[in-house]
């Protein structure tokens, strides 16, 4: 091995000694996906384990959203802070004007990291300033069509009523920030991976975001339309910009955004959300043990991503802060180096579900759906012989009629316990 790649190696190799950082009092591992007949899996997925002993009802860590977008619905009401997420009061927001996306602030603060981070040079009509042209000019014409294309992408997720695609820009504005300071002129604190000096290491916005696992996403008609509408305002905001995003590049990122967001809600969350449209397989998901019925926007975490899931979890994410920061709760006592987990879905049974057993239908098809893989938790273990499952095939139980289209990939995990 020549002397380069060994130091790409060694860079890849000790990431996981600088992040977590050691306050949130958490370290990632590599354990096997499952056990079949008590063998343990040769396949691996990372996942978070304690640092240290907690008890139950103590917050393990905090942690602020790298992306956080409110819902569709949500977006221009002035009700919440586009930044954070919190609830206000409409008469003292902070609103920009002529922005396309109406975004609302609760402080000043909100508004300094929203421009620092994505708005300035992404969602304004204003061309930005950079170290090679400092008083940048622009015709009518050229902000006109910028507010064109801004006003047609906020009408476009308006209309959808899906929010994966702004999330993503969000995204790119911060890689592109951290990888041209020069082009917004200041240095954004993106709290990347803290290294010693001497060990010459450096990480990148990027490292946090390329070892995320990614669900697949195939292009279909809304990926084009988004990816052209995201194109075009990266072209719009500076030429050539709309190359840092290809085709795989965006579906890499949207199938991101899609494994690992979390709903955020705070107190009891809201009781008329929007049902989603389309087909279930195409809903947008969040990771929310209380069911996306009740958030009132999604936000995509460094650390959190990492939280595997279990119906019986070891924590919960709360968002006692009345922000979009999460505070990951335990559940119940944890000891140092075991693996927290969370629902993704809500665990409890619902007014429309017939019975118990209709209720651990209905979970198992979502996590399917959405993430992909049939739980294999001590809950689904010990319901599926309470049950009787292993002897009855769970897939001879005819689907509610609403499921009758369901995909194929989803029915096959139905008929794991
Ligand atoms: C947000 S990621 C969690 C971190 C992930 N395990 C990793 O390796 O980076 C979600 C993915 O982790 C895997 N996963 C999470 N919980 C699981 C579970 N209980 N059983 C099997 N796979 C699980 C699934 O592939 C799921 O789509």
């Amino acid at each position: 091995m020549d002397l380069m790649s060994r130091d790409v190696k060694h860079r890849v190799d000790v990431y996981y000694d600088y992040f977590p950082p050691k306050s949130m009092n958490v370290e990632v591992k590599l354990v096997p996906v499952g056990e079949i007949n008590g063998i343990k899996s040769v396949l691996k997925k990372s996942t978070l384990v304690a640092a240290k002993d907690f008890k139950a009802g103590e917050t393990i860590y905090k942690e602020k959203p790298i992306v956080a977008a409110l819902d569709a619905d949500l977006i221009g009401t002035g009700e919440y802070c586009s930044y954070c997420l919190r609830e206000m009061d409409k008469s003292t927001a902070i609103r920009v004007p002529l922005d396309p996306f109406e975004s609302t602030y609760c402080s000043q603060e909100c508004q300094h990291a929203a421009d620092e981070q994505y708005q300035s040079l992404l969602f304004s009509t204003l061309k930005l300033a950079t170290a090679a042209n400092p008083s940048p000019t622009q015709t009518k014409v050229q902000v006109e069509e910028r507010r064109h294309a801004l006003e047609a992408f906020a009408a476009y997720i308006k209309e959808n009523g899906k929010t994966a695609s702004l999330m993503i820009l969000r995204f790119v504005g911060q890689l592109l920030a951290d990888e041209h300071q020069r082009l917004i002129g200041s240095t954004i604190n993106l709290e990347l991976p803290e290294v010693p000096k001497e060990s010459k290491l450096a990480y990148s916005f990027y490292d946090y975001i390329e070892r995320l696992r990614s669900i697949e996403v195939v292009s279909g008609p809304s990926e084009e339309a988004e990816m052209e509408h995201c194109r075009g305002l990266l072209k719009l905001a500076l030429e050539g910009l709309e190359e840092f995003l290809d085709d795989e590049k965006y579906l890499t990122l949207k199938g991101k955004v899609a494994y690992n967001s979390f709903g955020v809600y705070y107190g009891a969350g809201r009781t008329h959300r929007p049902q989603p449209k389309g087909a279930p397989e195409s809903h947008e998901r969040t990771r929310t043990p209380h069911g996306t019925s009740h958030q009132i926007g999604s936000a995509f975490y460094r650390v959190s991503s990492y939280l595997n899931h279990s119906c019986a979890p070891s924590t919960r994410p709360s968002f006692e802060s009345g922000t979009s920061e999460l505070h990951l709760i335990a559940t119940h006592d944890i000891k140092k180096g075991d693996e927290l987990t969370v629902s993704y879905v809500g665990t409890k049974r619902r007014s429309h579900d017939k019975n118990a057993f209709d209720a651990r239908k209905h979970r198992r098809m979502e996590l399917a759906r959405g993430w992909g893989f049939a739980c294999a938790c001590p809950r689904c273990e010990s319901e599926a012989l309470n049950m009787h499952l292993h002897e009855q095939n769970e897939a001879e139980v005819p689907l509610p009629t609403h499921e009758a289209r369901l995909e194929p990939a989803v029915a096959k995990y139905l008929e794991t316990p």
